[in-house]
């Protein structure tokens, strides 16, 4: 299995600021990762430096074999990389179908698919998107980024603030895509026994350093190891 997005020494932050320091990563393809760290540790920062979004500063970010470091981001898109926006980042002012199809771009993920995994955005098609509950902009959000058509996807924090049972469907949506092997994802969750369970991989950032990276099962055995990562 080849690597799909490789980080050597990677500083970035915003502006003058340096927030992610040393970040080394391997991810292969098809992989799946939780991303975890307290408040700040730098999670959203970390996806924002692979998407193209922040202030590089030193390093290398390889994406399918491509130094990327210093791409822009609409190009970065291009090759098949994808967000589910923590601020989910939908238009209030158009309807379902057509914040889908602003995204769209050609492959297998077309709005009948996006419709299949998601029913409920089918049945809300005609909806404007100030029109729907939190957990149906959260679905819209995955939607827009599964139509893309990315082979990385980068899911920040896709569950806060959802009811359980939303949660719950968002969640089995994660299984399916891990199930299907064609994404290589990055899951970023408070909650990080939810994020182990799903995941193959883990990494855990502190203040901007890796201070994990390891098979999600042996984290999530690890009770004393995984509160010293994570709690506050
Ligand atoms: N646009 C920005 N400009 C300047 N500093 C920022 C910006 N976004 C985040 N930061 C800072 O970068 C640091 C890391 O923030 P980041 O959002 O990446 O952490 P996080 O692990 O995703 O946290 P959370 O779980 O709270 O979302 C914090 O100190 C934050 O204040």
């Amino acid at each position: 299995m080849g690597e799909h997005l490789v980080l050597e020494g990677v500083y970035a932050g915003y502006g003058d600021t340096t927030i992610l320091e040393d970040v080394s990563l391997a991810l292969p393809k098809g992989s799946v990762w939780a991303l975890l760290g307290r408040n700040g540790a730098g999670k959203s920062t970390l996806l924002s430096t692979i998407l193209g979004r922040t202030t590089f500063k030193a390093g290398r970010i390889a994406y399918e074999d491509t130094d990327v470091s210093r791409l822009p981001i609409h190009l970065r898109a291009r090759m098949g990389m994808g967000l589910v926006p923590q601020e989910r980042e939908i238009f209030h002012s158009l309807s379902v179908e057509d914040n889908l199809q602003v995204c769209a771009r050609p492959g297998e993920w077309n709005i009948e698919a996006v419709y299949e995994l998601f029913p409920r955005l089918a049945q809300r098609r005609e909806n404007l998107g100030s029109r729907l509950s939190g957990g149906e902009q959260q679905m819209l959000a995955f939607g827009r980024a599964l139509i893309g058509n990315p082979r990385l996807l980068l899911l920040d924090e896709p569950l806060e603030g959802l009811a359980p049972a939303v949660a719950d469907v968002l969640l089995d949506a994660i299984l399916k895509l891990k199930s299907l092997g064609q994404f290589t994802i990055v899951l970023v969750e408070q909650h990080a026994t939810v994020a182990l369970e799903v995941t193959e991989r883990a990494i855990v950032l502190n203040r901007g350093r890796i201070s994990y990276l390891g098979q999600s099962a042996d984290l999530l055995d690890d009770e004393e190891l995984l509160t010293s990562l994570v709690s506050c």
